[in-house]
Parts: C-alpha cells; structure tokens; sequence
C-alpha cells in the first residue's frame, strides 16, 4: 500500500512473527535450517503452538490494574519478568557477536540466560559480557562419557560463576532432523566450541559433528559418530540415569544448583524431585528430539500437579506471544524460557534485536495481565484458563 498523509509507516518487527520472517531473509539456508528445523514430521514442533491456540483465557475485569509487576523469583534471584533465554549452540553462526550479544541482552533487560555446552563464546567472556558475577545466568550441561571431563567443565563453569547447572536429559542420541540431513552445516572455521576441551587435533579439517551424526545410515556407522561426538562431550553419555547421574553431578559442585531440561511426564518429574533436582525444565527440545511428544503446556499440567511446588517448574516451546507466557504461569509454571524467538531477534540486529524480542514479550505479557485482572504473576490462576467443551457447546474452566 501507498504512504500516505494520514499513515504512519514504522517498518520495526512488532511481533516474534515478523521478526521471524526477518530472520529468515538474513540467514543463509542451512544456517535458517538448521535453526527453524525439527525432528521428522515436525509433529511435537506444531503441536507446541496449537496447544496455545487451544487455552482459552477467562479474564477478569473491574479490578484495579493500575500497576502491573511482572518480577519473577527463581532460586532467591529477582529477574524484572518470567521470560529466560533457552539454551541453544552456534549462536554466532546467527548473528553479531553470538552469546556474547544473547548476554547482554539478557542482562540488559534483567533475564536469565542459559548457556549451551556447544555455544560459540567461553562461559568466562558470557559473564564478562553480561557485566560480571552478578548475571545470575545458568550452563547448560551435556554429561560426557569422559566423565573427568565433565567434572572439569563443571569446575570451570561455576568458577566464572554460573548460579545453576540445566542438565539435558531428553538427549542420549540426537533428534531425526531431516532439513538438517539434507542442508549441511558448517561452522566456518574461525568458529570454535571454546567450552569444549578439544583434545583432537584435526577436527578443524572435519565436517561439522551434526550432519555426520546424522548422515550414518547404519547401525555400525551411527555408532562410530555417536562415540566421537560423545568423546568431545557435545552429546550425552547415552547411559546416564536419574539414580547416578543426579548424585554425580551434585558432587561435582558446592554452589550450582541442579536442574533438569526436558521433562516430559509426571513420572520423571516426581523422579526429578525425589533425586534431588532443584527445578525442572518442561520441554521437548523445541520439537527437535522426539518427534510424536505432546506439547510442552500440556506437559506441564501434569508436571505442575506431581511437582506440587517442591521445586520450581520452568517450561520452553513454541511460545512467541505473551498471552503464551500467561497461559504457563496459568498453568503453574514459574517460570517461561524461548529459544528461537531470541535467536530471530540476535539476526535481525544482534544486541538491540534480542532486547526488542524480550521487550515485546515483556509488553504483551503485562498487557494481557492488565486485560485479564492479575496485578502479579501471582494473581495469574489456572481458573482464568478454559478449553472448549467437547461435551457441548461453551468453554470448561480449568
Ligand atoms: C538451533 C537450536 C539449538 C539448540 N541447542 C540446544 C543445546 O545445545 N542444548 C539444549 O539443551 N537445548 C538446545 N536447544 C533446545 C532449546 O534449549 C529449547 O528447548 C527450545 O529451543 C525451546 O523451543 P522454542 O525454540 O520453540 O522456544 C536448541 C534449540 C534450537 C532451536
Ligand atoms: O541442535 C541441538 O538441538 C542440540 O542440542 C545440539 C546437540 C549437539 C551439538 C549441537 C547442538
């Protein structure tokens, strides 16, 4: 359409949306596969949106909203609103400088971030970047079969100061991602893993670890991979479990928390607490791994009822509005994560891009409390949630 008078044109991305159709403008097509992908039919990537669409929200209204404080508590830190920045690796493949700029951002806006095993940046320049000690941000962790290995990194990272430690568990072997199998990706050779102790050589000269774990078409193949992926500590021993991999790692540390990335049912939820955990993340991966799970906000309503407020429940996937962020608070969460939506905002404009991210969840959040009648994250109940009635017509609280 025209400009005219009487419009006026703003091109700045208003929503995640947009900023995604941005980001795929901008990024080169393995690294948007690699990205946006996830495992085969991409059924459990959908479903995480379309569970959204399904929880209808029962406001309420005539209340004084005045003022609206989105302030979050996790682990006796304060963060200004309930939206954390997922895990996820290569970031500088995305844009600016990587996990230095997600830092910043988080910092900036006074979030949590979680670091990946596999990022670009060392966990000692994330803290610098994000001005020091006092980030409050958490490592994410892949345990290593090489578990003196492990037991180094976890030294390290806690020595530059991570506060907590989100061990994957929804990653013994990686997820069937065929976008990824069919697009190379390459991480050009200035990058590197710098959490990674390389111990080989001439990996520089070798393809990127992905495609090769994913190129095996047999058995005998796919386990030559899978072990040297797993030597390098980019994926995890395929033989952890709760009884000894929760008590390993709590020994390995005398600060971190502990906690769990990529409970998907009330069964390892109470398992995740009864081991110790001090909080569990929800979370299918971003539909990257098992494809065919529910979505995540419907895990969460049985993870939130199991857990019973022992420790806190934090939930990603597919959340992109903050009427979603409701909607898991809704349903007990307490805290929400995002991956992709930052990483759209880290390649539209590094820095400034992941801050405009944050801020438009930051804003539709409060609005959609304002709307709703909750002053706090708090006052946000589950009976301000309904389903359609399968059994007649009208919604069902709750
Ligand atoms: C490209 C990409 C890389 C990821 N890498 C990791 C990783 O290294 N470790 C991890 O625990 N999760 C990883 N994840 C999963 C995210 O932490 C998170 O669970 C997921 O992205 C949330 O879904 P969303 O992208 O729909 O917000 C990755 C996700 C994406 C999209
Ligand atoms: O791509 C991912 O989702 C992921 O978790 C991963 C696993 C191994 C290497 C790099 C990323």
């Amino acid at each position: 359409m025209a400009k005219t008078d009487l419009e006026v044109h703003d091109d700045k991305p208003l929503t995640i949306a947009e900023f995604e159709a941005i980001a795929k403008t901008k990024l080169k097509q393995q690294v948007w596969d690699y990205y946006v992908s996830g495992a085969e039919d991409q059924i459990s990537i959908q479903r995480n949106r379309e569970a959204f669409t399904r929880l209808i929200i029962r406001p309420r209204v005539f209340r004084d909203v005045t003022k609206i404080d989105t302030a979050a508590t996790l682990f006796g830190k304060e963060y200004a609103f309930p939206v954390g920045i997922s895990p996820s690796a290569y970031q500088k493949l995305v844009g600016g400088d990587g996990e230095l700029d997600v830092a910043r951002a988080a910092t900036g806006r006074k979030t949590l971030m979680i670091l990946s095993t596999n990022a670009t940046c060392s966990c000692e320049d994330v803290i610098d970047a994000a001005g020091g000690p006092d980030a409050h941000f958490w490592f994410q962790l892949y345990v290593s079969q090489n578990r003196e290995k492990s037991a180094r990194l976890i030294r390290r990272v806690e020595a530059a100061g991570y506060k907590a430690l989100a061990v994957t568990v929804d990653t013994p072997v990686l997820g069937n991602r065929i976008n990824e199998r069919k697009t190379q990706l390459i991480l050009p050779a200035p990058l590197s893993l710098p959490n990674m102790e390389d111990t080989d050589p001439d990996r520089s000269k070798k393809p990127s670890l992905n495609r090769e774990l994913l190129q095996a078409t047999n058995r005998q193949e796919a386990d030559r991979v899978q072990e040297a992926a797993r030597e390098r500590g980019l994926l995890n021993d395929p033989s952890l479990t709760w009884n000894e991999t929760i008590p390993w790692i709590r020994k390995q540390t005398s600060t971190m928390k502990v906690v769990v990335k990529g409970v998907m049912t009330a069964e390892d939820a109470l398992l995740a607490v009864e081991g110790g955990a001090d909080a569990i993340v929800v979370s299918n991966h971003g539909g990257r791994q098992l494809d065919g799970v529910s979505s995540t906000v419907e895990a969460l309503v049985e993870v939130v009822d199991a857990v019973k407020g022992r420790v806190p429940v934090l939930v990603d996937g597919g959340i992109t509005r903050g009427s979603d962020v409701f909607k898991c608070l809704a349903l007990g969460a307490d805290f929400c994560l995002v991956g992709r939506p930052a990483l759209w905002g880290l390649a539209y404009d590094g820095r400034r891009g992941v801050e405009m991210v944050l801020d438009i969840l930051e804003r539709e959040l409060s609005r959609t409390m304002a709307l709703s009648g909750a002053r706090n994250l708090q006052e946000i109940q589950r009976g301000m949630l309904g389903v359609e009635r399968r059994d007649g017509f009208g919604i069902a609280k709750l």
